[in-house]
């Protein structure tokens, strides 16, 4: 964990930190939450009794995503006028955002889009959030803001460095979100989560990754074992990795999720908070490793052919993410047969359903 303005500063923890209590929790204004994370995030406020209003432009995300029970808003996290009217209208004391373009590749193409959705629309809710009075926010990062390294396991004070645009506007949006709320009258707290590879599916089967166009590994590969697609092709196989193909530390989206509500309830116990924590599991596991756990769960082969180096892709990613058990947070599914399992379950009813409620296009 580090505790900072703008630079991290490393904190032993061996204490947990102290947290309100659940009951507590004001309500939470989750932007992106008809996405894959952002509706698991809800899904854990709800079942904890926190209210939770959505706030998604459904650029990427589905209404077969968005949770019963929570107020449902179409819009853009950046659209100051219409967030301070939610948060008014709603009392909304914490935001959640989630809201975000997610693709490496593409944002190798596409900078510009990627600066503008993933660094000004968090610009324009940060400001609008610590205009209002919230208390706290908490964003979603990522891996992808560490310079490359040898494989080791990476920690939250070590350099950042993106080789993406991705990953630069996400250093940059947390940056700029630690700025604000240090400056904010009231003290907003600020809680950063930089989650490595997300991977999984709620386990009683009410949400998991619904895109329009899939580019995730693992939903791709799901796709082919549900027989929707021939084969898959993997990004390179000659990697400084074991077999040549990407490592990454995969982390199941539920224990993304509690981590949230632990973090949430800790940054509202008292002001002027800013905590970053890595999540992630602290184990590489590679492309062929995770093809082989799908195959062995499906009971099928999962056929592929290698392709080149996808643009913006480093060869390994794992996390040393032992401070964030000073958050109370202990994995419940770190086993990746478990991962690709509740994957693959949630991919079978999803492809079932009725084709309207598949995928929403913005
Ligand atoms: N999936 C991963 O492995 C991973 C890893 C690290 C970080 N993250 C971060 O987690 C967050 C959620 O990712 P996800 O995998 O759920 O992606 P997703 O595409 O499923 O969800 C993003 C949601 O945000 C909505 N959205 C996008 N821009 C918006 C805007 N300006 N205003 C309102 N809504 C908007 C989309 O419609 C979508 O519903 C992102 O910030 C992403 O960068 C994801
Ligand atoms: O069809 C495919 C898709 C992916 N891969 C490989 O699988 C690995 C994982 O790729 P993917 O599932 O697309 O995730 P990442 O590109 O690692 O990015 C995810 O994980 C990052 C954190 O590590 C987040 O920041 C991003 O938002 C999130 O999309 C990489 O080695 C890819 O090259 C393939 O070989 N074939």
């Amino acid at each position: 964990m580090a505790k900072h303005r703008n630079r991290p500063t490393p904190i032993v923890q061996s204490e947990p930190l102290p947290k309100i209590p659940i009951a507590d929790c004001p309500a939470v204004l989750v932007t992106g939450g008809a996405g894959y994370i952002g509706s698991h995030a809800a899904l854990a406020l709800l079942d904890q009794g926190v209210k939770v209003v959505v706030l998604d432009d459904m650029s990427t995300g589905s209404s077969l995503l968005v949770p019963e029970g929570a107020v449902f808003v179409r819009g853009k996290a950046g659209d100051s006028a219409l967030v301070t009217r939610i948060i008014r209208r709603e009392n909304i004391g914490a935001v959640m955002h989630f809201a975000a373009s997610i693709s490496v590749g593409d944002s190798v193409t596409q900078p510009a889009a990627y600066y503008r959705n993933n660094l000004v629309e968090t610009l324009e809710l940060a400001d609008t959030a610590a205009a209002a009075g919230v208390g706290a926010v908490l964003l979603s990062s990522t891996a992808a803001v560490y310079a490359e390294n040898d494989g080791s396991r990476l920690r939250e004070t070590d350099r950042l460095d993106p080789i993406n645009p991705y990953g630069a506007s996400k250093a940059m949006a947390e940056r700029v979100l630690r700025d604000i709320a240090a400056a904010s009258p009231h003290g907003m707290s600020v809680g950063i989560l930089r989650y490595f590879n997300v991977a999984g599916a709620d386990p009683l089967g009410r949400s998991g990754q619904n895109s329009l166009h899939p580019h995730h590994l693992i939903e791709i590969a799901t796709q082919v074992a549900t027989g929707q697609r021939d084969m898959i092709t993997v990004h390179g196989n000659d990697y400084p990795t074991p077999d040549g193909s990407g490592v990454r530390d995969y982390v199941h989206v539920s224990d993304i999720a509690a981590a949230h509500v632990l973090l949430l309830r800790t940054i509202l116990a008292a002001k002027g908070q800013s905590l970053t924590f890595n999540l992630g599991y602290g184990e590489g596991q590679s492309v062929l490793d995770v093809l082989s756990a799908l195959g062995k769960v499906s009971g099928r082969n999962i056929p592929y052919s290698f392709g080149p180096r996808r643009a913006g892709d480093p060869a390994s990613l794992v996390a040393d993410a032992s401070l964030a058990s000073a958050l109370g947070w202990t994995p419940a599914y770190k086993d990746l047969t478990t991962m690709v399992g509740h994957a693959l379950a949630w991919e079978r009813q999803r492809s079932k359903a009725p084709e309207d409620a598949v995928a929403v296009a913005a």
